[in-house]
Formats: structure tokens, C-alpha cells, sequence
């Protein structure tokens, strides 16, 4: 069974098709990059996917459950236990400092302060952020608050990241830097990562490459030629 099962997904903003019999699976510790023009819907998808946003019609299976006529509470629960998610613009709390943003998700989850900060303080460590650790989210560069907003995505452990051009905002070094941590920590953690990117030598470092086109993924043209 796949961790993540999306089937025949549909969903319209208004008279704006986004999703058009969407489908896309995803094995645990799998890491897909998703690729496709600007509006082929990979951002809704990925929402969905995550449970933010309800697809008119359609299934989301996540580890067997079909998360779409959850309550919100529940998704958002849901979301909380067993996903990350990092949006380009990251989306930390500014008046909390980075560290205190990355203990929030597994301290609500019930993990003591004391040994929540001290792995957010390693994870930030990790990122080579340790030095603003304790500045507020809103005073630092884009660069370092997308790295926190990594650490985040990763402190309570989750089965799955969504990052949603997690490097949009960024210059190439910070891009690179901001990727490879995604990769490199969700593989020794065993997460699986769904990455919407449009750089082709991102999509290279990771297992898959789905494109998506018109509300739909289609498979790449040329894999394999
Ligand atoms: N909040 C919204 N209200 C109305 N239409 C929307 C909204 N969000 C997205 N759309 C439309 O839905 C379609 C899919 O958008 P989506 O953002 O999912 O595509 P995308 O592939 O992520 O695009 P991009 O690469 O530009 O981020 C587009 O036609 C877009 O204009």
C-alpha cells in the first residue's frame, strides 16, 4: 500500500479548473520532484495532498485513511502528527525566534520544552543557522528563515514533507543549500518528500519526476529515451 494515494482528483476555483482527474502516489520514504508550467494546478495539488485544501471529488489515501471528508480539525491533526509542509515564502512565526518556531510543531505534539529546543537547536545547527537561532523569524534573511522553515517541516518527524518551492524566494546558493537539506534529512529519516520545483537539477537528485499539465500528471516525455 502507498503511503500517499491521490486518485481522480478534482477541484475548481470558481469556473477555474485547477485539479481535472488528478492522481499521484506516493511510497513511504519516496522522493518525488513535481515539475509542470506555471497553473497546471501542482501547488493545489500539493494542498490537497496535504489536506488544506478539500478536492471537489476524489480521494486522498493517506497510510489507508482517505483524509478528504475529514473534518478540518481532524486534517489538521493529521497534518500535525505525520506531515511537513514548507511553502516558498515560508510562513514562520515573525515574533517568535527561528528556534522557537521549529519547537513549535513537536511541542504541541507533547514533547517537553527542554528536549524539543534542544532538537531544534541541533536542527538548526545542522542548516548552519544555529548563529540566529535566537533571532525573531521577522528579522532574519529569507535564506535563513527558509532553512528554519525546513527544520520545521522535520522536528516531530513526519512520514511525508510537501514543500511547495521551498527555494522560490531564494538565490542559488540559499537554493541549493535549503534543497539539499531537504533531501539529505528526509532520507535519513526515511520521510518521504514531495518537492514542486522548476529546476531540472533538483528534480535529478531525487527517486521520481511527475509533471503535471493541465490539472492531470502525466509522465515526463523522453523518461527513459
Ligand atoms: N485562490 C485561487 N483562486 C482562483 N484561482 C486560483 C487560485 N489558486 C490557483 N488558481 C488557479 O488554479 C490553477 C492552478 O493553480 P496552481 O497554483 O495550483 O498552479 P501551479 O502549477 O502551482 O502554478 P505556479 O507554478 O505558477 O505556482 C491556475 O489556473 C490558477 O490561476
Amino acid at each position: 500500500m502507498s503511503l500517499v494515494a491521490a486518485h481522480d482528483l478534482r477541484l475548481s476555483y470558481g469556473d477555474t479548473p485547477a485539479l481535472d482527474g488528478c492522481s499521484l502516489s506516493v511510497e513511504a520514504g519516496e522522493r518525488v520532484a513535481m515539475m509542470g508550467p506555471s497553473g497546471s494546478g501542482k501547488s493545489t495539488l500539493l494542498h490537497c495532498l496535504a489536506g488544506v485544501l478539500r478536492p471537489d471529488a476524489g480521494t486522498v489515501m493517506f497510510d489507508g485513511v482517505d483524509v478528504v471528508p475529514l473534518s478540518e480539525s481532524r486534517r489538521s491533526r493529521l497534518r500535525l502528527e505525520r506531515m511537513g509542509v514548507v511553502f516558498q515564502f515560508g510562513d514562520l512565526v515573525p515574533e517568535l525566534s527561528l528556534a522557537e518556531n521549529v519547537m513549535l510543531p513537536a511541542q504541541l505534539l507533547g514533547m517537553s520544552s527542554a528536549r524539543a529546543r534542544s532538537r531544534a537547536l541541533a536542527l538548526l545547527d545542522e542548516l548552519g543557522v544555529a548563529d540566529v537561532a535566537h533571532r525573531r523569524a521577522g528579522t532574519v534573511s529569507g535564506g535563513q528563515a527558509q532553512r528554519a522553515a525546513v527544520a520545521r517541516a522535520i522536528v516531530h518527524e513526519p512520514a511525508v514533507v510537501y514543500a511547495d518551492e521551498p527555494t522560490g524566494s531564494l538565490d542559488t546558493v540559499n537554493a541549493e543549500l535549503v534543497l539539499d537539506a531537504l533531501v539529505d534529512l528526509t532520507g535519513r529519516s526515511g520521510a518521504a518528500l514531495v518537492v514542486v520545483t522548476h529546476d531540472h537539477q533538483v528534480a535529478a537528485h531525487l527517486d521520481r519526476l511527475v509533471t503535471m499539465r493541465d490539472g492531470r500528471v502525466t509522465q515526463p516525455a523522453g523518461v527513459g529515451a
